[in-house]
């Protein structure tokens, strides 16, 4: 059974290059809220305040908020890429994270490795692993690129392989930023019909998007951010609707 809870959850991000004196008390001065000095007198970025929320199966969120709200950097705190400095998050469930394309990869591997190591790191055996690397060739569509270290390919490539990795795995919670909105559209289409299996399958998708149609297409609930903070959070179109009025 998935869920995510988070409650008074915090997220902050050390500025190490603001030491000068003058220079930080400006930065504070002029900024708000959001930058604000740590217990070590550091200058941090508030990147996500005092955030709870509450996400059970079958739900499908759409994270939404203009530019620097915090919507990856939610998606990456779910993933456990970062450690919240206050308040509680729980994640149960196995995760597919479609956040950064070529995070978790060993760029001198070939794809074929990439994916059998994940496969092991995930308690597989070498035998299943294997079997699902075949099974990601399938739908990435490398060709011989598979067999070729993933520093040699281009960002569609790696976004091919992460999607069709991520997605062959099953998970319980699907992390997906819109980056993987981005591949041609051969690829977009098989793999918009893979998301429609996936979101039947998966407990709960979360989408960090600026696009309402994706918005409206694959999720039942959206959570808005603005400065870190959650400013709406609700059906699709309440949210939508409350943005326009
Ligand atoms: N690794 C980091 N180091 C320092 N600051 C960061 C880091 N990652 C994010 N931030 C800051 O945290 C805040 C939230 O950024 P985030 O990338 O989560 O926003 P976003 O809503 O996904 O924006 P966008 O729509 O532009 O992708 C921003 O102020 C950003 O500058």
């Amino acid at each position: 059974m998935a869920t995510i809870e988070a409650a008074g959850l915090a997220i902050e991000f050390p500025l190490y290059h603001h030491n000068a004196r003058s220079l930080k008390q400006r930065i504070l001065a002029s900024s708000g809220l959001r930058l604000k000095q740590d217990a070590d007198n550091r200058v941090v970025v508030a990147a996500l305040r005092d955030l709870s929320f509450s996400i059970g199966k079958g739900e499908r969120v759409a994270l939404v908020g203009p530019n620097g709200a915090g919507k990856t950097t939610l998606l990456r705190t779910i993933a456990g890429v970062y450690e919240p400095v206050a308040g509680m998050l729980r994640v149960e469930g196995e995760i597919g994270s479609l956040i950064d394309p070529a995070a978790g990869m060993d760029s001198l591997l070939t794809g074929r490795e990439n994916v059998v190591l994940r496969a092991l790191f995930r308690g597989m055996t070498e035998a299943e692993g294997r079997a699902l690397a075949d099974e990601v060739a399938g739908f990435a569509g490398l060709g011989d690129f598979l067999d070729v270290p993933t520093r040699g390919y281009s960002a569609g490539m790696n976004v091919r392989l992460a999607f069709a990795m991520a997605t062959a795995m099953s998970p319980n919670i699907l992390l997906m930023d819109e980056w993987f909105l981005a591949g041609d559209a051969d690829f977009m289409k098989r793999a918009e019909e893979r998301l429609a299996q996936l979101v039947t399958g998966a407990d709960i998708l979360m989408i960090a998007t600026h696009d309402m149609t994706v918005v409206r297409k694959w999720c039942t609930r959206a959570i808005r951010l603005e400065g870190g903070r959650i400013v709406a959070d609700g059906p699709v179109e309440d949210v939508i609707e409350a943005d326009r009025a």
